[in-house]
C-alpha cells in the first residue's frame, strides 16, 4: 500500500542529494518506487559525465529504469556488499530508526541490498514522517502459506489484507512470485519486537519493518529543500 501524499519536488529534492553521495568505483543498491527514481535518474545523468559506478537493481523497476539511464548493473545474486544503497520508504519513525517499506512489493530484495550496504540512505518527501510507524505492514508470503500467515498475523494483533492486483484481476505477484499482505497493526509500539515476530512466520518471505537499518534519511520538502538526518 503506497503512501501517495508527497510532492515530485520534495522527493526529487531527497532523491537527488542522496545519490551526491555516490563516488567513483561505488557499487550502489538501486531502490524502488517515485523517489528512489529520481536517485536512479541522477545517477544516470552522473554515469553520463564519466561518474564510474555499478549498480545493483532491488527490483524490475529499478532494474529497467538503470538500463534506461545507462547504470552498469551487477546481479543481486553475484554481490555480497554494496557501498552505498538508496531507497525510499512508505513511513519513517525517524526518533525509532524504523521504516515501514513495501507499498512497490519490493521489500524483500530492498532489504537483502539495504543489508549488504556500508552505506543505507533512505530519501523521503516530508509527508513519510511519522512520531510513531502506523502505516500497513507488507509481509511477502509464499503462496501455499497464505491461510498460516494470516492467522499469525492476527495472533499478533495485525489486521491482514491481500494486496490486489490493480490492472489485472486477482492478487499482486511479487518480482519473486508470491503474494503480500498488507498488515494493519495499528500504531506499532515496538516495531523491533514485531519484526522479530513476523520473520518468525513460517512462509513469510519478508516483511517491511527495516528496523535499525538507517545510516541516513535525506528528507525533502516541496521548496525542494533537504534535511539530512542519522537516526
Ligand atoms: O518500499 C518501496 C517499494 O517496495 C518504496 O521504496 C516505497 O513504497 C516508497 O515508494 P515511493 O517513493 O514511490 O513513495
Amino acid at each position: 500500500m503506497k503512501n501517495t501524499a508527497g510532492t515530485e519536488a520534495a522527493k526529487r529534492a531527497a532523491g537527488e542529494a542522496a545519490a551526491a553521495e555516490a563516488t567513483d568505483g561505488d557499487v550502489v543498491g538501486l531502490g524502488t518506487g517515485s523517489t528512489a527514481a529520481h536517485a536512479i535518474r541522477d545517477l544516470g545523468e552522473r554515469v553520463a559525465e564519466g561518474l564510474d559506478i555499478e549498480g545493483v537493481a532491488t527490483s524490475y523497476q529499478s532494474r529497467a529504469l538503470a538500463r534506461e539511464v545507462g547504470i552498469p548493473l551487477l546481479s543481486l545474486s553475484d554481490v555480497a556488499r554494496v557501498d552505498l544503497a538508496i531507497d525510499g520508504a512508505d513511513q519513517v519513525a525517524l526518533d525509532e530508526n524504523a521504516l515501514v517499506k513495501g507499498g512497490g512489493a519490493a521489500h524483500a530484495r530492498e532489504k537483502v541490498v539495504a543489508s549488504a550496504a556500508d552505506e543505507f540512505l533512505v530519501v523521503a518527501d516530508d509527508s513519510k514522517l511519522a512520531d510513531r510507524l502506523e502505516h500497513p505492514v507488507p509481509v511477502e508470503v509464499l503462496p501455499d502459506a497464505l491461510a498460516r500467515v494470516e492467522r499469525a498475523v492476527r495472533d499478533a494483533g495485525g489486521d491482514p489484507t491481500l494486496r490486489d492486483a490493480e490492472r489485472k484481476d486477482g492478487p499482486v505477484i511479487t518480482d519473486n512470485g508470491n503474494l503480500v499482505l498488507d498488515c494493519d497493526f495499528g500504531t506499532v509500539s515496538e516495531p523491533a519486537s514485531l519484526a522479530r515476530e513476523l520473520s518468525g512466520v513460517a512462509g513469510v518471505v519478508e516483511h517491511g519493518l527495516f528496523v535499525g537499518m538507517a545510516d541516513a534519511v535525506f528528507v525533502g520538502d516541496d521548496d525542494g529543500d533537504v534535511r539530512r538526518t542519522e537516526p
